[in-house]
């Protein structure tokens, strides 16, 4: 197993290309089942998720073919899905505990051909993660669904018909689900209460490349008019603000000076904003936007996770790890997941003063974190502890890369290019 060494404390000066989002592309690889036609994708992330999703497909019987050559297991920037044929509607256990957005091609196979047997995705280190809204929502649209041997049996034996459907509370996987699968439906489905997360908005543009009719894009209600087969269309996929932010705040951290490219500035505003709380300089670029930190020490403030345009809950482990060193005290509070502060004790570890209560971290600012063997425990925890590294004395080693390996693509390269010592060391247990 991978471990990654990071030895700390100097300032990060540079620029930094930030990638396709994981997040916007795993829906996007899901709606190419939505077509016997070719859905090109653009600016993908060389991710593990993304190579997961794309066995997925192909195991479904996806043809995929990355830079105009087979992908076999090397996916590049461009990547062509053919879904001519479906020839096998199992999404199997041993691919969808790696990850859990393989429930996202539920609602397109349903759409496409009528049944779907998908692994239930079951927890993960950050909380039960259930999935009662996906199902419901497909069973308002006429799905049949029965949870049998661990896996959801999902049939539409006279297809999909629109409905109105309230979601409870917001789900992004849910109303990613739903509305690829009311794309297909017949009649009109309206999505009360949708996600509004950018990643959604870039889905309903692709979808719409592909011939779907969908109004209220960006918004919590989505219509969408169902049509009989939608087409193939070419989609780049949208940046990634998570990646975008955990570098923001690796300048911040190390009182250093990047400039991250390639992304629309407004798509973090609420990152950058608790960035000037907490004593760091913003600057909007022509090509993004640069993060500087070089008047006085970083300063305590509190952050909440909300749902989109509030802060990401994918972005609070990243924050806590600043807050770690910022003089005074910061509430961070998680709303999202019941279970997403596996970090604290790894920052423990590095010195930090973190003390839980609940759903929330009262942080008190330490002067100087100091290096440590860490265990990544997520994906986000771990680039927390990244971040932590960079800003400590000494070396700190996080284990357990492979989690990292699911949404940064080339971080130690990346950090390296600005200035950082860090190294991947290969194998070990
Ligand atoms: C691949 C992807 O895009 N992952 C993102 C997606 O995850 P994901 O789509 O899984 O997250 P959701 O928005 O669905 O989850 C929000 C909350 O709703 C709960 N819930 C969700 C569905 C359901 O049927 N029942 C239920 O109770 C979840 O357990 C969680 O507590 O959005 C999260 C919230 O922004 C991000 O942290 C993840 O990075
Ligand atoms: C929680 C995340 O991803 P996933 O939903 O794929 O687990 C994440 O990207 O931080």
């Amino acid at each position: 197993m991978d471990s990654i060494r990071i030895r700390g404390g100097r300032p990060l000066e540079g620029i930094i290309p930030i990638g396709g989002a994981k997040n916007a592309a795993l829906p996007l690889l899901a709606a190419g089942l939505l077509t016997e036609e070719t859905l090109t994708l653009t600016n993908l992330p060389h991710l593990a998720d993304i190579t997961t999703m794309v066995k997925l497909l192909a195991q479904h019987g996806v043809v995929c073919t990355m830079n105009g050559g087979h992908s076999g297991g090397h996916e590049g920037r461009v990547l062509a899905l053919d879904a001519g044929q479906i020839t096998n509607t199992t999404a199997p256990y041993d691919l969808v505990r790696k990850m859990r957005a393989s429930i996202l091609v539920l609602g397109p196979l349903l759409a496409r051909v009528g049944e779907a047997q998908v692994s239930l995705p079951g927890g993960c280190a950050i909380g039960t993660r259930p999935v009662d809204l996906h199902l419901k929502g497909l069973e308002d649209l006429g799905a049949v669904i029965e949870l049998d041997g661990g896996y959801i049996r999902a049939t539409a034996p006279r297809g999909l018909k629109g409905a109105h459907i309230r979601m409870p509370f917001v789900s992004v996987g849910a109303t990613e689900n739903l509305l690829m699968a009311a794309t297909l439906a017949y009649g009109t489905t309206v999505l009360d209460n949708a996600a509004r997360e950018p990643e959604i908005g870039d889905l309903v543009r692709c979808l719409t490349a592909m011939g779907a009719r969908i109004e209220g894009i960006d918004t919590e209600t989505l219509t969408i008019h169902g049509v009989a087969r939608l087409h193939g269309a070419e989609h780049s996929v949208l940046p990634d603000r998570i990646e975008a932010g955990t570098y923001a705040i690796a300048g911040a951290i190390t009182g250093g000076d990047v400039e991250l490219t390639g992304l629309d500035a407004a798509l973090i505003g609420s990152v950058l904003e608790k960035l000037e709380e907490a004593g760091a300089r913003i600057t909007v670029t022509d090509r993004g936007v640069r993060i500087v930190r070089d008047q006085g020490p970083l300063r305590g403030a509190d952050v909440m996770t909300q749902v989109y345009p509030g802060f990401p809950t994918d972005m609070q482990a990243q924050f806590m790890a600043l807050m770690t060193v910022a003089e005074g005290a910061a509430m961070v509070t998680e709303t999202i997941f019941e279970n997403r502060f596996m970090h604290v004790p790894e920052l423990h570890r590095m010195g930090a003063n973190i003390v839980l209560h609940g759903a929330s971290a009262l942080v008190r600012g330490v002067p100087k974190l100091t290096g440590a063997p860490v265990m990544a425990t997520d994906l986000r925890a771990s680039s927390s502890l990244v971040l932590a590294g960079l800003a400590a004395r000494g070396e700190t080693i996080v284990s357990r890369v492979y989690h990292l390996d699911r949404g940064y693509e080339n971080i130690e390269a990346k950090l390296a290019a600005c200035g950082a010592d860090i190294t991947r060391l290969t194998g070990g247990a």
